[in-house]
């Protein structure tokens, strides 16, 4: 007869997030499964939250719980018995430790015939394990025979191999190595808990290949469509590296690498430690990263300090190897990001070609020569489910107890470019979820889903100094989804990414930006001043245009750029071109500030000098430019022109806040085409119009309805022609926008700068 039991379970987190969304499901999974007369259980759900508020929150918390599909009334009934045992708890302080330990855990006299045992999960920050490891070794955890207690960790276990190191000697104080089990949940997915006994199961086929003469390659990929909202503070501190890599990739290497254990769990640590401790430590040239284009708008969102953020890796892609005979030269890749176009994670091993086709090679048979592999589907990606693929032509695998045959369905499925009916595919017979199987084993005492302090320190060392190496690294921003940019080839040892240039660079994130801003010598006109001499005066402004550009692509993924006529421009496009190979085009669409009614050849055209002293020279996309007068029929402008051209705004630019828009100035102060005493200058409510001067022809404008939305504006004044009305207007006569039109550029953003030439400020 076995002795009656009873297990106390006491959550900490009990309101948080992982116990929301997996614990206490698992836990009533757990109950649901182990408990009889003799074996007993009790649930605790701890916070720091106030006795009621807190009870009242895990009561709703509770209520989600579920039977998940099992319409059983046993089920119904277990459910209603599992929520009337858990009970909410607040602790805080040490006397509500100490009176948790004395009152309300079950103690019993030494030496009764009565197992008990008391699982402590720590589903809270890692900051505070080693306080709370003191706290319950001191009010609760159990010293007397037949019993035992298990302190139950979530990672992150340090962020690198000192941390680490440091967190397991404080928590090793209070609980000994085997009453610690560090959660990996890889560890526990359906798919990688069938890798051991798949290959016991397939050992003659499988352990004559699996090493260096015959394997290729070998790929761990975790991606994944979600991207980090709502974590950055976490994600800036850790980034994808620690956050997945150091941790669940690494444990699948072993899993697939490591010496086969004789089934002994000694065997197992040890064959899977000496893995970790062949992997050489991953170098700086063996890794890329990236980030996904919207995580810096993200962590503004967040208020996360953006001077971190723009180092965040929110994918990487490492090359490792391994230091043993068998594994010696084979590349293992591994591939991780967030915001990537599928949700997918697997281990694929692809085996050398070595067959070369002599003669008979029209017949060449796809299935008997074609790419062979073995992959391990742990997320499904765009297969029907999780499971073993196994080419065909490889061999018919055997398959362990915990796996079925898949029938593949006439549907075809590609996987890697090859039908999936050219593999053999085995599922897993259950495809519980991890966090119930971490909950099993967790109170099994089974400590396959969890990470011993010798692994721990192995999976450190692999990872710290590269993670240290990149940490001042920009990522290479890529487009949310699908961006084939972030494809990579490996060569020599060496990774890169196929298009070194990203077709998004945010490199030199706004610190320059706002320096430059801040340095600014004076005002004009209440706005920010700057004078140069012009060569000067119109890099910085390309540099500027440049950086906001940039950022502005990094955060919105596209930049609304509105130009002026005149020969000013013309340095500055020059200036762009020159300095700024890496101008984001891709992502820039071209409006225009005003234009004159003339045909695209005509001299007067501004459209034309845009377009031959810029546009021309640069990669941008034909729909992105947006000329102001029609060119597909004779008469250029009219008010359909005009609708048009509003139409096209209003579908383009969010808010209608254009990001960067170019002005001039005339002698007379005008801007745009907003003449002296035009009407058009006390327009609030259309955004283009046509208008002339009595002097030239008709003209399209920008109104400054819209001028002055933009979130940044630049005036260029050159020349010493202006010089005397940037005299008079930097005068102490009051003047007023009807007669001084450029007075009206009042930008709601703030953003305005005068970039003034020395022959345009200081004459002649
Ligand atoms: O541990 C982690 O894993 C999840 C992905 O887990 P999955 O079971 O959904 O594949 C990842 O989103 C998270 O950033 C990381 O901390």
């Amino acid at each position: 007869t076995t002795m009656p039991q009873h297990t106390d379970v006491v959550l900490f987190g009990a309101l948080g997030d992982l116990s929301r969304k997996y614990l206490w499901q698992s836990f009533f999974q757990l109950y649901l499964k182990e408990q009889t007369e003799n074996k007993t259980f009790s649930f605790y759900g701890i916070s720091r939250d106030a006795q009621k508020e807190g009870s009242q929150k895990l009561t709703k918390l509770l209520d989600d719980v579920n039977c998940e599909g099992d319409i059983s009334s046993v089920c119904g009934l277990k459910l209603f018995e599992f929520r009337q045992l858990v009970t909410y708890v607040q602790l805080k302080t040490d006397e509500q430790f100490d009176s948790f330990g004395e009152h309300k855990l079950k103690n019993i006299p030494e030496n009764s015939d009565f197992v008990l045992g008391r699982i402590f999960y720590l589903a809270i920050p890692p900051n505070v394990y080693s306080s709370v490891a003191a706290r319950l070794s001191s009010c609760c955890k159990l010293k007397i025979r037949h019993a035992w207690s298990r302190l139950v960790l979530e990672k992150p276990f340090g962020s690198d191999l000192q941390s680490a190191l440091s967190m397991a000697r404080d928590i090793g104080k209070h609980f000994k190595e085997e009453e610690i089990y560090r959660v990996d949940h890889y560890l526990a997915k359906s798919v990688v808990r069938q890798i051991l006994p798949f290959r016991n199961r397939n050992f003659n086929h499988l352990e004559t290949i699996l090493n260096n003469e015959h394997v290729e390659r070998i790929e761990i990929a975790m991606k994944e469509t979600a991207d980090s909202k709502g974590r950055i503070e976490f994600y800036d501190k850790y980034g994808v590296i620690r956050d997945v890599m150091q941790n669940h990739m690494t444990e699948l290497l072993a899993l697939v690498a490591m010496e086969l254990p004789n089934n002994h769990h000694s065997d197992f640590d040890s064959n899977k430690n000496k893995l970790l401790s062949q992997v050489k430590e991953v170098k700086e040239e063996h890794v890329l990263t990236g980030q996904y284009s919207r995580y810096l708008h993200h962590a503004e969102q967040e208020k996360a300090n953006i001077s971190l953020s723009v180092y965040t890796p929110t994918f990487a892609a490492s090359l490792l190897n391994i230091d043993s005979p068998r594994w010696n030269g084979v590349p293992i890749i591994m591939i991780s990001g967030k915001a990537l176009d599928e949700r997918s994670s697997y281990i694929r091993i692809k085996f050398k070609d070595s067959v070369m086709c002599v003669c008979g090679c029209k017949s060449f048979n796809v299935s008997q020569h074609g790419a062979r592999q073995i992959i391990f589907q742990i997320n499904p990606g765009s297969l029907p489910t999780v499971g073993i693929l196994v080419s065909k032509n490889l061999f018919s695998p055997h398959l362990p107890e915990g796996l079925e045959d898949m029938v593949v369905t006439s549907q075809e499925s590609f996987v890697f470019g090859q039908s999936l009916n050219e593999f053999y595919f085995s599922i897993p017979k259950t495809n519980e979820n991890a966090y119930v199987t971490v909950v099993r084993d967790l109170y099994r005492g089974d400590k396959k889903s969890f990470v011993t302090t010798e692994g721990l320190e192995h999976l450190w060392h692999i990872w710290s100094s590269v993670i240290e190496e990149t940490k001042h690294r920009h990522p290479k921003l890529y487009l949310e989804k699908n961006d084939i940019s972030l494809n990579f080839g490996y060569s020599n040892g060496i990774l890169r990414y196929v298009e070194q240039e990203s077709s998004l660079v945010a490199d030199e994130f706004s610190e320059r930006e706002r320096l430059s801003v801040s340095s600014l010598p004076s005002h004009f006109l209440g706005h920010v001043l700057l004078v140069k001499p012009d060569v000067q005066l119109y890099k910085s402004l390309a540099e500027k245009i440049n950086d906001v550009a940039k950022t502005t692509v990094a955060k919105a993924g596209i930049f609304h750029l509105a130009l002026s006529g005149g020969s000013s421009s013309i340095q500055l496009y020059r200036a762009i071109l020159k300095h700024f190979p890496k101008f984001p085009w891709r992502w820039t669409h071209i409006w225009q500030v005003d234009e004159r009614c003339a045909q695209y050849h005509d001299q007067l055209s501004n459209f034309k000098t845009i377009d031959e002293e810029l546009l021309q020279n640069v990669r941008i996309p034909y729909g992105n430019i947006h000329p102001m007068v029609d060119y597909s029929v004779a008469n250029v402008c009219s008010t359909g022109s005009v609708e048009r051209y509003k139409a096209a705004l209003v579908h383009f630019v969010s808010k209608l806040e254009l990001d960067f828009i170019i002005l001039g100035m005339g002698q007379d102060g005008h801007t745009a085409s907003l003449f002296p005493k035009s009407g058009l200058l006390k327009d609030n409510e259309n955004l283009v119009a046509m208008t002339t001067n009595e002097s030239s022809v008709k003209r399209m404008t920008l109104l400054f309805s819209i001028l002055n939305k933009a979130r940044h504006t630049a005036v260029i004044v050159s020349g010493h022609k202006k010089h005397d009305i940037v005299d008079s207007l930097a005068g102490s006569e009051k003047k007023n926008v009807n007669n001084y039109p450029i007075l009206g550029v009042n930008s709601q953003s703030g953003n305005v700068t005068f970039y003034i030439d020395n022959d345009a400020w200081f004459g002649k």
